[in-house]
């Protein structure tokens, strides 16, 4: 596995981007967690000043064999559906990015359908994975395939101009395979982190707590080893988010992270390379059952909590308004000096 090197966060930035909001009339800290998001992506880009103009979400499309063991509310064909869907400007994510002023790719990493759209970005590196009960998900260089490509996409977005990077995903039963990671990875019983994906019963829930125990119990991978994790029970589209998450961090872009599937995707890439936490903005709590547990283990603070469980990158882009909003801030406020110019009572 290649050895990555990530850019040092600058200390610097981060001081002077802190000095810039205590000078501006307000209480000190009276901007709270925004305050927090400044000073983390003045210190990713290494500048006082933000640079969030350009910005692109990396959708990530992969279907999971697993899907076969009815563990899933919706039909696999969805994934493909959906991927088209967005591009044409009508999911969710697609209505999101549209109002938050973001540029959306889909990347077909592994979407079961043939998706000749010329608008896709065409990575595919297998018709879905494995059904991981049956057979490890992917092979060991599938999996290493998946994160390359996944940092290669976020090369070239940045070389092309964008300035912060946000991650979703679409793949029908990767609820699935986000709880098994996450299960793997924290020694996590599968009742406790396998939840309602796309609104299943609770009836079907069970039958996939059974099907999470199956798979790890036949391949138990160690709770160390991120790439046996995500070659077992992972998903293509999770190797993609892993490596393009390392790819914007070893540019010095920010990645902005989406929901559950997130989650897991992050559990691995911090194995792989722990300084990402540095580099990651956690958007918001998914609605899926697991969430609590996946964040208290990841030791991570997503900004909002919407009940969202759609995946796509909603969450993620929903996050750019308070950014836009910061830097606003920046621009737009008196500093404490110039309000003893304005209005005197
Ligand atoms: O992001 C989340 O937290 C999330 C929670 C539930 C469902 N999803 C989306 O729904 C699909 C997976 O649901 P499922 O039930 O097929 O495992 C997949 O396309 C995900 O992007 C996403
Ligand atoms: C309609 C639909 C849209 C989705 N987008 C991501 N996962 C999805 C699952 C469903 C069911």
């Amino acid at each position: 596995m290649a050895d990555y090197s990530l850019k040092p966060i600058s200390l610097i930035a981060q001081t002077e981007m802190q000095e810039k909001l205590d000078n501006l009339a307000k209480p000190i800290a009276g901007l709270g967690r925004l305050e927090e998001l400044a000073v983390k992506i003045a210190g990713i880009q290494n500048s006082p000043e933000l640079s969030v103009d350009q910005r692109c979400c990396l959708v990530f499309a992969a279907d999971h064999g697993v899907a076969e063991e009815g563990v899933s509310a919706t039909p696999q064909k969805v994934t493909a559906i959906q991927s088209i869907n967005l591009l044409n400007g009508h999911t969710a994510a697609a209505a999101i990015a549209n109002s938050v002023h973001c540029d959306m790719k889909v990347i077909d990493v592994g979407v079961h359908a043939e998706l000749d759209d010329p608008r896709i970005i065409a990575q595919k590196i297998r018709w879905g994975t494995r059904n991981m009960v049956q057979e490890p998900a992917m092979t060991r260089d599938e999996a290493e395939r998946s994160i390359k490509i996944g940092r290669e996409v976020a090369h070239q977005v940045i070389e092309s101009g964008n300035r912060i990077i946000l991650l979703g995903e679409l793949g029908i039963a990767n609820t699935t395979a986000a709880a098994a990671i996450l299960a793997a990875r924290y020694d996590i019983k599968p009742a406790e982190i396998v939840g309602y994906g796309s609104n299943i019963t609770e009836v079907r829930r069970q039958h996939k707590i059974k099907v999470v125990a199956q798979a790890l119990k036949r391949w138990h991978p160690a709770n160390d080893d991120a790439m046996t994790i995500l070659q077992t029970v992972g998903g293509y589209e999770i190797g993609a988010k892993i490596g393009a998450m390392i790819g914007a961090a070893e540019m010095g872009v920010p990645v902005i992270l989406d929901g559950f599937i997130s989650y897991a995707a992050l559990s691995l890439a911090e194995l792989l390379t722990p300084k990402i936490n540095q580099y990651v903005i956690t958007s918001h709590a998914s609605m899926e059952n697991g969430t609590a547990l996946a964040i208290d283990y990841l030791n991570i603070e997503p900004l909002l909590d919407l009940h969202l469980a759609v995946g796509e990158g909603t969450g993620a882009l929903l996050v750019l308004p308070l950014i836009d909003a910061i830097e606003n801030v920046l621009t737009q406020m008196n500093t404490q000096n110039e309000m003893q110019f304005g209005y005197q009572p």
